[in-house]
């Protein structure tokens, strides 16, 4: 309708926008929401996060996800269904936040929307030479948009895959936008459910920024945590403080032919999940390992594999500071590991003036800036960062 792409055309021209950003990340802890204020575009993005909130999820509601979250076989319905449920769900929770901070849907421009992965397909994984790299992002934008009366951009990892890419990280965008300082090489570090960084190199070239994945962030420490201590996660590092790291196990863990593919890489729950951890444990013959001891383990695990990627992006001599983010900058131990296998202090987001809880959600919020008001930005041939726009625009009605 053409009221819509006027209304579209009125915000992609205005001087500023208000766009809520979305992320429901492989934690299935719950909907991260954060309100921004966003100035202009590119390098010359201005913003300022206004709200932020999340809203767990509820055990039903996360149960009913993991029916099909990061498995090859599941029942073809519940996916049918929870694709259009998940982005309702996620609507009444815009509306009922917004009614909290007392702000009209009206006075929104846009909903940026990740979505729920619910499986992440990478060729270096899949190995069928016939098919492309793949992700899938469920949680329809059309039931977002209709629902809040927002227009809504969603689904993001397609068009990164299509041109090349597979389908992540995306943060390296506004990463780079945000948070690029000329003569400061900076590693942005964010602990979700899995790891990822971005390099944004002091010089500012955006030829030369890059990102990857690392491995495992949290999602193997909550599982494990989950199934043996019914704890949602490891609070503040403390079981794996009150136990020991086994080297036999961890060499066994690391051994996984992802750990061995070049750089830029992606990955997910398909592969860091019980099966890859209870292999590693028959490999080692282990007859028994006490479950603080296998947090330990895991959580060194994740710092050795996120440390060893740092190591082999930065030259050596070269000085770099790095800014932490996600739920795992919560957890002392990862931290201190980390900040030990580097050699040095590993500083929090936070310090860069957006909190490290809101970050993901936040650069949603920057890209569908970029899609809506952006001039596009040249990020060269870098494998993993094609210079594109990106999601699928939903109109209300
Ligand atoms: N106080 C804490 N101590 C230890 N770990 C914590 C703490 N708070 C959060 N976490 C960890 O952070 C996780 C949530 O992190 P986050 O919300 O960044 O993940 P996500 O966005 O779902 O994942 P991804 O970025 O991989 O998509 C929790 O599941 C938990 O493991
Ligand atoms: C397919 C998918 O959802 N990947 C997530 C996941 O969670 C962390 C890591 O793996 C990252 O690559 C990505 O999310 C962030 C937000 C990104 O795209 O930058």
């Amino acid at each position: 309708m053409k009221k819509h792409i006027e209304r579209l055309h009125q915000i992609a021209n205005g001087e500023s926008r208000r766009i809520i950003g979305l992320m429901s990340g492989t934690s299935l802890d719950g909907l991260d929401i954060a309100l921004c204020h966003i100035e202009k575009s590119g390098t010359e993005t201005g913003l300022t996060l206004e709200k932020f909130t999340t809203i767990p999820y509820e055990d039903q509601f996360r149960d009913q996800i993991r029916t099909i979250f990061a498995k090859r076989q599941i029942d073809f319905q519940q996916l049918c269904l929870l694709n259009p449920y998940i982005g309702l769900v996620h609507g009444k929770m815009i509306k009922e936040t917004l009614a909290n901070w007392n702000i009209a849907p009206s006075d929104i421009d846009l909903i940026a929307s990740h979505g729920q992965t619910v499986f992440h397909a990478p060729q270096k994984q899949h190995h069928l030479p016939d098919f492309p790299n793949a992700t899938l992002q469920i949680g329809d934008g059309d039931h977002i948009a209709v629902e809040t009366g927002i227009i809504t951009i969603s689904d993001f990892r397609q068009k990164h895959i299509a041109a090349g890419g597979e389908g992540a990280p995306l943060a390296v965008y506004g990463d780079y936008f945000l948070f690029s300082k000329k003569d400061e090489n900076r590693i942005l570090l964010n602990m979700g459910g899995i790891a990822n960084f971005t390099y944004l190199p002091g010089h500012l070239d955006a030829a030369a920024v890059f990102t990857t994945d690392t491995g495992p962030g949290n999602t193997l420490l909550d599982y494990f945590t989950r199934k043996l201590f019914n704890k949602p996660f490891d609070e503040n590092g403390a079981i794996a403080a009150s136990g020991t790291v086994n080297e036999l196990l961890l060499n066994a863990l690391k051994f996984l032919p992802f750990f061995s593919l070049p750089f830029p890489k992606t990955t997910g729950p398909e592969v860091f999940n019980f099966e890859y951890v209870e292999t590693a444990i028959q490999k080692t013959g282990l007859s028994s390992l006490s479950n603080t001891d296998l947090i330990a383990t895991l959580t060194q695990l994740s710092a050795d594999t996120i440390s060893d990627a740092i190591l082999r992006t930065i030259e050596s001599e070269q000085e770099y500071r790095i800014y932490a983010s996600g739920g795992g900058a919560h957890n002392p131990v990862l931290m201190q590991a980390i900040s030990q296998n580097l050699n040095q202090d590993v500083g929090l987001i936070d310090e860069l003036g957006v909190s490290g809880d809101a970050k993901e959600a936040v650069l949603f919020a920057v890209l569908a800036n970029e899609t809506v008001a952006g001039m596009q930005s040249d990020f060269g041939k870098k494998e993993g960062v094609p210079s594109i726009s990106m999601g699928k625009i939903s109109f209300p009605g």
